[in-house]
């Protein structure tokens, strides 16, 4: 099996990049160590804090967040970095070529219950003559990313990452420490049977959505003529992972249960990178009005709407909008 820098120089991808990903991927390693001593380290359950958008934040969502924090501003490649943790973006060094976003760990609420969580990054050129410290470098599409992944927490740590030259998979290998390269081009089947989206919101979403919704849930004797499973981790890493690996659609539509914040999901944490993995390996990543990566963000702790996975059922999706 391939380890991780042969196989990225062998999709040309630059060397100052590889050696961001590296720094990225040290950190995962150590989060990946910490996760698996569970309560042995001290980490399980709530801080006394809320992060910027009012969300509690469990302990190893503020550990996973420092060590991201000081690995990558310490690298020296890195110009800023935006986590879903911070109030607003961090600089680093003022000639750092690279942007860094990420969410540290994600589902949080998988934590207590020993369930699916990962690590969720996103990278960007940094804009050359904008200050380290002005966060409106980071408003820039999810199109310009050159390079997005998650690393997966479960029975084994996956890397899942793309630098544009199609999706891979990696599996950790603690007998030697690194990332070893064991799926070359995942793809994403164009049609499928699996839908996951979390039901228990379904009053409240637009009528577009519930539709579809109703229509799979009726199976054979509905409109579509198929039985349609559901499936939920509510962790989107272990969601995307398994739509990656067998097709699907994911969806967090928009929902009406508080106004003031119609949609779930964070642009440049969330919504960015996996439309990026889930595009590369052959699918489609969509909001009702237009595909995610073309958003030009205007905050960075922006929200959308997501639909993406199985390219065919997207369409299909997006149909009940027309
Ligand atoms: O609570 P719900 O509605 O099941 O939402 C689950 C969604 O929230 C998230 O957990 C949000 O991520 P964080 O844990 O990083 O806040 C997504 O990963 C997941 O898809
Ligand atoms: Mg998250
Ligand atoms: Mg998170």
């Amino acid at each position: 099996m391939q380890r991780l820098a042969p196989a990225l120089r062998e999709d040309n991808v630059p060397l100052d990049l590889i050696s961001l990903i590296k720094t990225i991927l040290a950190a995962t390693k150590e989060i990946s160590f910490r996760v698996s001593q569970a309560h042995l380290g001290g980490l399980m359950g709530s801080t006394l804090d809320e992060n910027i958008q009012g969300e509690v934040q469990k302990q190893l969502d503020v550990v996973a967040n420092e060590l991201f924090k000081d690995i990558l501003l310490e690298s020296g490649f890195v110009k800023a970095i935006s986590s879903e943790e911070e109030d607003t973006s961090v600089a680093g060094e003022e000639d750092g070529k690279f942007i860094v976003s990420f969410d540290p760990l994600d589902g949080s609420s998988n934590i207590d219950i020993n369930s699916l969580i990962g690590t969720i990054f996103s990278i960007h050129e940094a804009i050359p003559d904008m200050a380290a410290d002005n966060p409106d470098q980071f408003k820039q599409a999810g199109h310009k990313q050159v390079c997005a992944g998650y690393v997966l927490y479960g029975p084994s740590t996956m890397l899942v990452m793309t630098t544009g030259s199609g999706t891979h998979f990696y599996v950790l290998d603690r007998t030697h420490g690194g990332y070893l390269l064991v799926e070359r081009n995942v793809q994403v089947p164009a049609d499928t049977r699996e839908f996951a989206v979390n039901m228990s919101n379904q009053r409240f979403w637009e009528k577009p959505m519930q539709n579809y919704i109703t229509d799979l849930v009726a199976g054979e004797a509905g409109p579509r003529g198929e039985y349609f499973n559901m499936r939920w981790i509510a962790a989107m890493v272990g969601d995307i992972h398994r739509v990656l690996t067998r097709g699907g659609i994911f969806t967090y539509p928009a929902d009406n249960k508080n106004p003031d914040k119609p949609y779930k999901l964070r642009l440049m944490y969330e919504a960015n990178p996996m439309s990026f993995l889930v595009e590369q390996a052959g699918g489609k990543a969509v909001t009702s009005k237009g595909p995610i990566m073309e958003i030009e963000p205007d905050d960075i702790h922006q929200r959308v709407e997501v639909i993406m996975g199985s390219r065919n059922e997207v369409d299909k999706c997006l149909s009940y909008y027309k």
